[in-house]
């Protein structure tokens, strides 16, 4: 049975890095590694500026109807002037809404073929290999009260207001526990406890959930605390957990850890195994249109849409060797660049990922 797919290219250099996952994705369909059928709809600002709208009820209709949704990226310039109900990452926000997609998995994993391209000294991230799972689906990124209102003294007041029941914090610790137990059987919780009363019930609720898993190690730290640890020692970390805002810092700050912002995949999944799969950069308007964006964080988000959405773990495995072996081969994206490899663009990069699966 044929799996479907919806891509989604959105904004910026979305449609170029998505150009590059579907001709990875059409190269294994051709051999028949795969069975997928793609579709393609609009999102963000393409959807605005065809729709007036940044999610059309088509295209949340067609995304929950697919077996997997791929994204590349929403937002830019162009768009920032609209109310922000019309906002292109209002249309994302829908998206992982709508789909219920609470469960955000953000891999940072150092290529050993990379680690002179991090900004961190070599023995501070060679071997590195951190999950974060990201709450996606509350915080105060969805949180009421929200907006900016008018006081009767004439000047404006903006606000807006951090979320969680004990059954959100819950769920997600659950997926974060059960994903450590295949790794290293450590958890560290990030919250902001001694602050947010919010997060002091996340703590507690990530403790008492904890006693459900004996062998996992669980430790708590507040996120300043764990912004600077990631930087001083990230190899001390196996699993992340937090919250929505938190983790969207994280992992972009994990991000440098493995080189670029431009090798990180995502999965977002529903508690019915559907999900939605993006680098988790954004629609990087400063080179948007220079055919010179890292493609592999999109690429490498198939590799995760395969094994964790679509059952063909084999076809993922082949998709992450023939990435490292195109590093091996010393081609390297401008965001990636260091001495004495070949700078390539993302199309090419495309190219050499195919001829190595
Ligand atoms: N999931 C999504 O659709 C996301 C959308 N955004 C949106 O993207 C727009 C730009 O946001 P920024 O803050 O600039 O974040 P960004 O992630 O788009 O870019 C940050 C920096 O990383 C670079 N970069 C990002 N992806 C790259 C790639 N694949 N290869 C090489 N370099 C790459 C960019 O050139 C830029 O210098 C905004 O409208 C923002 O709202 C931001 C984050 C996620
Ligand atoms: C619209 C933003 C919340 C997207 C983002 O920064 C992310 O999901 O990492
Ligand atoms: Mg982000």
């Amino acid at each position: 049975m044929s799996k479907k797919i919806l891509v989604l290219a959105g904004d910026g250099i979305g449609p170029e890095i998505v150009a590059e996952a579907v001709k990875v994705l059409k190269a294994l369909q051709a051999e028949g590694a795969i069975d997928v059928t793609l579709e393609e709809a609009l999102v963000g600002g393409a959807a605005y500026d065809a729709h007036g709208d940044p999610l059309p009820e088509s295209t949340l209709a067609a995304a929950k109807a697919a077996d997997a949704v791929l994204l590349g990226a929403v937002g830019g310039p162009k768009w920032e002037p609209l109310h922000i109900s019309k906002r292109p990452e209002k249309g994302l926000l829908g998206l992982r809404a709508g789909l219920g997609l609470f469960a955000n998995l953000r891999p940072a994993v150092l290529y050993p073929q990379l680690a002179e391209a991090s900004t961190l000294k070599p023995e501070i991230v060679s071997g590195l290999d951190i999950m974060i799972v990201r709450e996606l689906t509350g915080d105060i990124y969805f949180g009421q009260p929200r907006g900016v209102e008018t006081l009767p003294s004439g000047e404006r007041r903006g606000i807006n207001t951090m979320v969680y029941t004990e059954s959100e914090v819950e769920r997600i610790c659950r997926v974060a526990f059960d994903i450590a137990m295949k790794r290293g059987k450590k958890v560290c919780s990030v919250d902001k406890a001694n602050v947010l009363e919010c997060t002091e019930m996340w703590r507690e609720v990530a403790t008492k959930t904890a006693a459900d898993y004996p062998e996992i190690e669980l430790s708590h730290m507040y996120v300043d605390n764990a912004a600077m640890q990631l930087v001083r020692a990230p190899k001390q970390f196996d699993v992340m957990v937090t919250g929505n805002i938190f983790g969207d810092i994280l992992s972009d700050c994990a991000a440098m850890l493995t080189g670029s912002i431009g090798m990180l995949p995502s999965a977002s999944l529903n508690e019915h195994g559907q999900g939605m799969y993006e680098p988790i950069h954004g629609s990087a308007p400063d080179i948007a249109g220079k055919g010179v964006a890292n493609p592999l964080a999109t690429i490498l988000s198939v590799a995760m849409m395969l094994r964790y959405s679509l059952g063909a773990p084999e076809a993922a495995e082949r998709i992450d060797a023939a990435v490292s072996k195109v590093l091996d081969q010393g081609l390297r994206t401008a965001d990636i660049l260091s001495e004495g490899k070949r700078q390539v663009g993302t199309a090419e990069m495309g190219d050499a990922v195919v001829a190595a699966l």
